[in-house]
């Protein structure tokens, strides 16, 4: 396995808008796990992924390891977590063959590969404005390709693609955990990962 990094979250309670939004969250993820946090709108699993990622202030203990040795939560956070929020973090007035370029840039990568990959080669000079709603979700898993990281945090990950983008998405995580990497995925709806867990998360009283 490539990546041996474990995740220890210990009694995490997620405050936004310094109130708590979901408390008491606790959930260990050894190398290839898949976990799926499962709950309705506003149950907070949000929340738990931007806590992870450090987007979120929180109490309680977000630990990073390999085996029994702690690492630096800011590296692992910046360099070996990738998080996908629906929106996408993308920039409307780029192409995306420009956005491509970017992101593989940053990874030291060749992007066609990947937009290929994606369906989204035939796209390549529209601008992210002008891309469906799938077409942007598409776009925003391009970063899962080119960099690989220990840890992803995909929010709803599978919302708006059609049955090929979901393939798409479920080979990269299977990939994910072939690799010993970790997945934490918010979903509100029924998709079934072989071999996930599910977390159920409630709102804080
Ligand atoms: N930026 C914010 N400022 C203040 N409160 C927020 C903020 N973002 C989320 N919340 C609140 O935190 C709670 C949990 O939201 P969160 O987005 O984590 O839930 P979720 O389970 O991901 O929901 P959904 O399924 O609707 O995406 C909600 O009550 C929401 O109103």
């Amino acid at each position: 396995m490539a990546f041996e990094m474990s995740l220890h979250l210990t009694d995490v309670t997620v405050e936004r808008a310094g109130r708590p939004v979901v408390g008491g969250v606790s959930l260990t993820a050894a190398p290839g796990d898949i976990v799926l946090l499962r709950g309705g709108n506003g149950s907070g699993k949000t929340s738990i992924l931007r806590a992870v990622a450090e987007l979120a202030s929180y109490e309680g203990q977000v630990v990073f390891k390999r085996g029994v040795q702690p690492l630096d939560p800011a590296f692992i956070r910046s360099f070996e977590t990738h998080y996908v929020s629906p929106e996408g973090g993308l920039n409307p007035r780029l192409t995306v063959r420009e956005t491509a370029g970017f992101e593989a840039a940053m990874e030291g990568r060749d992007p066609a590969e990947a937009l290929e990959m994606l369906a989204l080669d035939r796209a390549a000079e529209l601008r992210v404005a002008e891309l469906s709603t799938g077409q942007r979700r598409r776009l925003s898993f391009l970063r899962l390709l080119l960099g690989p990281r220990a840890l992803w945090l995909l929010d709803e990950p599978f919302s708006g693609l059609d049955t090929e983008g979901r393939a798409v998405v479920l080979a990269l995580i299977e990939n994910q955990r072939e690799r010993g990497g970790i997945v934490l995925l918010a979903l509100h709806e029924e998709v079934i990962i072989s071999g996930a867990r599910t977390l159920r998360v409630e709102a804080a009283a």
